[in-house]
Order: C-alpha cells, then structure tokens, then sequence
C-alpha cells in the first residue's frame, strides 16, 4: 500500500487528520485499492483469530452499544462541537455543556463505548490501541475529532444547528444524514428482526408492510407511506439528504462508469426510474450534456404537478419540493439556461430535463428510453414486486433499450463452485481474495451485507446476487448481460446491464 501511494505520488491519509474527499484520491490506484482490501480483511482474520472467543463474540453481541452511543454523537452534534473545539481536542464537560448533555453520561459513552483509549507504546515509537478509532482521546476525558468521526459531519456551526435542529441536514454533503437514518430507523427495525421472523403471520412475508419497521414503528404502510405522513417530514427529508451521502460514499464519477453513457447518441432520453431527488442525475447532467433525463419518483418526493412550469422558478417561493431545491442549489445555470427545467406534472410541455411524479408499478409512460436506470431501486423491493417492476419496464422498452440496476451484487464468503456458470457474462464471476482469506474479502465488503440487511428489516427485500438476478431478469423478458465490479474504487455497488429478450 506504502509503495503505491509512493509510486503515484499520492500521500496515505493519516486517521488522525479529518476526511477530505482529495485524501481518498489514492483509493483510485488499483494496486492501493486492492491492497486496502486485503490488509482490512487479513486484519479483522487476525483479530478473530488471536482474541478470546468470548471476546470475539461479545464485540457482535454489544453492537447495539455502539450504534446507540453513535446515535446520541450525531444527533448531540458532538463532530461539530469538536470542529470548532480545534485539534487541541475538547474536555467532556465543556462537549456536553455544548450539547445540553449531562457531562457524566456523556464522558462514560465517549470512555467506555467507542472513543479511543490510546495506550503509547514504549517499545514502538508511537503505536496505538485503541477500542473501534472513531473519535480520539487526546487527553484524559479530552476528545478530538479523527478521519472516521469527521464523517459525522454536516459542516455547519453549532450554533445554526441548534437554532433550527430540523434543518440540520439542509443543503449538506449528506453522509451525516445516511448515519442519522441509519442510526434511527434502521437500528430501530432491526431489534425486531426475531420477532418478525419468529411469527408465522409475518415469519415468510414477502411484503413492504409486513416488516420488523413495522413493528417497530406501529405501522400498518411501508417505509414509504412513512416517510409521506405529514408528521415525518424530517424524515422525509434526511432520507432523501442521505441519499445524496449514499451517492457520496461512492466516487462522485461512479454513476459515470456505471454504464458508456457517451454511447449514446445526442438527445438519447434516459429515465431515472425512482431517481429521489436526482442524485446521479445531477451527475449524469453535468458530464453528458447531450442526453435527455427524467427523474421520476413518488408525488410526496417529485411533487404532486402543483408547481407552476419553473422556466423562472423563484427560489424562495414556499411551495418549492425538494428536488427543486436541490437543483438551485446544486445546478443553478442549468436552470436559467434551461438545460434542466422542472416540470409541472399536469404540463404536457416537451421538456428537455424533467422530473415527474410516477408510480414504477404502474403502466411506464416513457417508450423511447434509450436507458431506464434504477440505482437502489431494486433492492428496496423482494421478488413479486421488483417482477412488476421490471415487467413494467420491459413493457415499455424498444429492442435497443438497455436497462441499469445499480445495486450490490452478493458474493459468499467461500468460494463458489457454481459461478463458473456466470462465465459467458462478463463480470458475473467476483474476483476472491487470496487464501487464507475470505472469499469476499471479509469486512472489506461489510457494506454490501449491512445494504442487504437493511432491505430485510425495512422492506423484507434483499440485496442479489447474479444467478438470483440472472434468472428474475429472464423470468421478466430480460436478458442479463454485464455486471461491472470494481468499476469505481471503494464502491460497494455493482452496475448490472440487461437488454430485452427478443
Ligand atoms: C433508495 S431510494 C433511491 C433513490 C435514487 N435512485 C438514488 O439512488 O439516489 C428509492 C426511491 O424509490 C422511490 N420510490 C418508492 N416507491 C416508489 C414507487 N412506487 N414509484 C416510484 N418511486 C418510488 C422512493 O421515493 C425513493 O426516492
């Protein structure tokens, strides 16, 4: 790893040292890539192996202890405190006067649960063993913030943030949003993950409302229908923030190595099939200026075609939805310049960028697609219903039509002997890591499974791997061609191409 920062010239960032997306820049290094990998996955081997069993297990079992510490950090915005407390690091007591919080339960979650405890090493210069390195204790009950607590996040100042705490995630890079979700619903969901599965009325349920957040949540609808009740708009809205983390999590050029999209010719229409607020859109509009793009998605994100035509759009107008806001702040020019215009829905006006409100199980309105993209979409929904959709789809496609599902594609933790089956298929067999390794280099690829997880307890969904897809996708009239692995580094999504079966 040291000689292929070296040899690119490209310094490996310190843990000490905040995230910043430049410090990642090696990560594009094939050989630093891989070599990250092997050492994360021989380094979690050899932990397992050398602690006590009791030891091992018990850092699983008390997991919730640290997804729940997390949850009082962020939501007490302990990173940003720490920001402005500088480098020198920040007593507890001043972190929690800061945060409201009472110093002596703070100080024990900051101790006791995932701060570091730095012991110097006398025999090595300056080594450290710390518990799980997120934050760092740089004196006695003295904190600063580090690379992994940094991700935590917003940028703001303290001070915007607690004059309106229900806008913290407003115009944000969105990470700290992804957490916060995760750190809610998701963590909340998955304590009754046994209960769900331990009862026969909901123990084989292929249904979105039938799902450990329903029990969780008391909730008779799906995380959508959630999200949409008027008193969850903070939800609402930190989820379609965090999305924009997810994005961020990958290579801001990702979605542009998800698929040759300068292929296509000038005034293809690509349809960002539940595209949210238009997150790789954004991209997509940015560096392939000759396509045509509609984002669709569900009235309560879209918008219900409320809004006038938005060819002037006042940024301050009241009703604006967010994806509105998100292009003005994100892409102004290209909405004075009417690259991008917002549609209203009930506007039969050819636009040439537009959202618009579309339910994916419903009749798909666009027939000339050249592309229908559909990142995380997939994977939010289990067989009988990603089937509708894709039937959907295939519907609606021409002959030349490619379709992108933008998902994690699953590999086993051991070799599979049945892969060699994928072999006509361009990328459908993973690449394993060396022996004695995990096949899927082990907590390397950790964020494939908690994507998968996830799936399970909020929409009784899964992430696939390729004979699963290989065979829904034939089953609904289309024809699996590529699965592009390793296509941005540091991604956990694997791009899947597929053309009509004719
Ligand atoms: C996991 S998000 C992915 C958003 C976007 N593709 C991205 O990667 O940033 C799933 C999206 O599907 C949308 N969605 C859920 N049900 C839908 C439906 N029936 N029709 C259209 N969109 C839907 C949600 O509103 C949400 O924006």
């Amino acid at each position: 790893l040291e000689k292929a920062c070296a040899d690119a010239n490209l310094p490996f960032p310190s843990l000490d040292e905040p995230f910043s997306h430049a410090s990642e820049a090696f990560r594009a290094n094939p050989a630093a890539e891989e070599a990250t990998k092997v050492i994360a996955a021989a380094a979690h081997q050899l932990m397992v192996m050398v602690l006590p069993p009791s030891a091992a297990l018990y850092n699983l079992i008390s997991g919730q202890f640290k997804t729940a510490a997390l949850r009082v950090c962020l939501e007490a915005s302990v990173t940003e405190i720490l920001r402005e407390g500088g480098p020198q690091g920040m007593h507890v007591k001043d972190i929690a006067a800061k945060a409201n919080i009472d110093s002596e339960e703070l100080g024990g979650l900051l101790c006791s649960l995932f701060f570091c405890r730095c012991f110097l090493l006398k025999t090595t210069a300056s080594t450290y063993l710390a518990t799980h390195h997120v934050y760092k204790e740089v004196l006695p009950d003295v904190f600063a913030n580090n690379r992994v607590s940094s991700m935590l996040d917003t940028g703001k100042a303290v001070h915007e943030i607690h004059a309106s705490p229900e806008n913290k995630h407003e115009n944000t890079p969105g990470f700290a949003a992804i957490a916060g979700h995760h750190l809610d619903e998701v963590f909340k969901s998955s304590t009754y993950l046994w209960e769900n599965m331990s009862d026969p009325t909901t123990a084989n349920s292929l249904e979105a409302n039938e799902t450990p957040l329903n029990r969780a949540f008391n909730l008779t609808g799906t995380f959508w229908t959630l999200l949409g009740q008027p008193d969850q708009a903070y939800r609402q809205r930190r989820f379609g923030i965090g999305m924009k983390g997810v994005a961020a999590l990958e290579p801001a050029d990702a979605i542009l190595k998800a698929f040759d999209w300068n292929s296509l010719p000038k005034d293809s229409v690509v349809v960002d099939v539940g595209g949210g607020v238009g997150a790789s859109s954004l991209t997509l509009a940015k560096n392939v200026p000759d396509i045509r793009i509609v984002v669709q998605d569900l009235p309560a994100v879209i918008g219900e075609g409320t809004i006038p035509v938005c060819v002037k759009i006042d940024p301050s107008h009241t009703k604006l939805t967010m994806p509105f806001k998100f292009w003005f702040k994100q892409m102004p020019d290209a909405l004075a310049s009417g690259q991008v215009t917002l549609q209203d829905t009930m506007s039969k006006r050819v636009l040439t960028w537009y959202h618009e409100a579309h339910d994916f199980f419903t009749p798909q309105p666009i027939k000339n697609a050249s592309v229908f993209l559909l990142k995380q979409i997939m994977h939010d929904w289990s067989d009988p219903y990603a089937v509708k959709i894709l039937t959907q789809l295939r519907q609606a496609a021409q002959p030349d039509t490619k379709l992108i599902l933008i998902d994690s594609v699953m590999p086993f933790a051991c070799h599979d002997p049945s892969a060699d089956d994928g072999k006509g298929i361009p990328g459908a067999v993973p690449k394993e890591a060396p022996n004695p390794l995990l096949a899927n280099y082990g907590v390397a690829n950790e964020l494939s499974y908690i994507a998968d997880l996830t799936m399970l307890v909020l929409f009784n969904s899964q992430e696939r791997t390729v004979k699963h897809l290989s065979e829904m996708l034939h089953s609904t009239g289309w024809r699996l061609t590529k699965v592009i692995r390793d296509h941005a580094a540091g991604s956990f999504l694997q791009p899947v191409e597929a053309v009509p079966i004719i």
